[in-house]
């Protein structure tokens, strides 16, 4: 059905009706349900299996096989008398994505997301009256701790799902990306890009870069993925320190992903960034940016809403391109790219002039 068929009220009754669909994820989640649904089975089944309801755990299965979580298909019943039972199994995306043994599981990323989305809805009101609540003299230390636990957790588990794939699918448009010796992943976190833009590329050395808190989490993870003798990692504060080289030399490919938007002065960092950059060397950011369109500015405010009434920098379509180009990038490309799990990232290539 076209937007113009729909009754104009439906997109609002559909945000009063968004908490059911979480939920039902979320209690699927909590109660286990995805596991024993590797193989397909009835209601009944899976109710005997994990001790619930029968009739509601169908009721439940059901709204998960309508939301593409589970397939839904037709068993011939046991004694062969009463027909056909219906059996519920994995989805493509619940088997990717929510069976816990996936390499790509991401159960604590979205429950991580889910709950801090309705913890800063509950803030927004006295946000909007207040303004933002100043943050005290350990705020950053803190900060520095929550992201190094982030690293070990939701994060690790989106770079896994999401930003890899994105990563490698952006750098193959990339000439540069081949030839490519020094690498720096600019507020890697658990440093999962650094590992797999080095594995895709034999050649290439690097550093990750991020609080020493988040960096000792790349540096088990770099040790573990046997990548030691290229990757290195180094722990600061991105708007104080110096963000390195590679042996000495400087970078010839920056990634940064979701980063600018927690420092205090972006073009100061990008300054930094250009000065680490060879001549010729290049950045890739990819980062959240508002759009014109409303259902699109509406797709991106409502996960970095809560940033921006923290007073955090989430800036308008084309805004990083064009203090890019101000501060003397050069060959500077801009793409909008959906493989990212929130709203699309708008992805800024930019050069610094040979
Ligand atoms: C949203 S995460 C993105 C991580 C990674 N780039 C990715 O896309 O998966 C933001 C990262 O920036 C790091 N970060 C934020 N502010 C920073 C700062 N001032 N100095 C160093 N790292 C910072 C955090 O520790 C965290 O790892």
């Amino acid at each position: 059905m076209s937007p113009e068929q729909m009754h104009p009220l439906q997109r609002y009754w559909a945000l009063a009706a968004a908490p059911i669909q979480a939920e039902a994820l979320s209690a699927a989640l909590a109660l286990g349900i995805f596991e024993p649904l590797a193989e397909p089975r009835t209601p009944d089944e899976l109710a005997a299996q994990l001790d619930l309801d029968s009739r509601n755990t169908a009721h439940l299965l059901e709204l998960l096989w309508g939301m593409g979580l589970l397939e839904r298909s037709a068993r011939l019943a046991v004694d062969h008398i009463g027909g056909s039972v219906t059996v519920y199994g994995l989805a493509e995306v619940g088997r990717a994505y929510f069976l816990a043994v996936s390499p790509t599981w991401s159960g604590d990323a979205w429950r991580y997301r889910e709950a801090r989305l309705r913890q800063a809805a509950g803030l927004l009101r006295d946000q909007v009256r207040q303004g933002a609540q100043a943050e005290g003299g350990q705020a950053l230390e803190r900060m520095a701790e929550q992201w190094a636990a982030a690293a070990r957790g939701q994060l690790a588990q989106d770079q896994h799902a999401a930003t890899v794939p994105a990563a490698l699918e952006i750098v193959s448009r990339l000439p540069e990306f081949a030839a490519a010796t020094n690498l720096l992943d600019l507020g890697g976190g658990p440093g999962w890009v650094a590992i797999e833009l080095a594995r895709r590329q034999g050649g290439l050395s690097g550093v990750v870069f991020d609080f020493p808190e988040a960096v000792t989490v790349a540096a088990e993870n770099i040790a573990a993925a046997g990548l030691a003798d290229r990757l290195s990692v180094l722990g600061g504060d991105v708007a104080v320190d110096a963000i390195g080289s590679v042996g000495g030399s400087d970078y010839d490919l920056i990634w940064c992903s979701s980063v600018l938007h927690f420092v205090p002065d972006t073009e100061a960092v990008l300054r930094k960034i250009l000065a680490a950059l060879r001549p010729g060397g290049a950045l890739i950011c990819a980062h959240a940016e508002i759009c014109d369109e409303p259902a699109a500015a509406a797709e991106v405010l409502q996960y970095y809403l809560p940033m921006l009434m923290q007073g955090r920098h989430v800036g308008h379509r084309g805004d990083m391109a064009a203090v890019l180009r101000r501060i003397g990038f050069c060959r500077i490309e801009t793409f909008a790219s959906a493989l990212f799990p929130m709203a699309p990232l708008q992805v800024v290539v930019a050069r610094k002039v040979a």
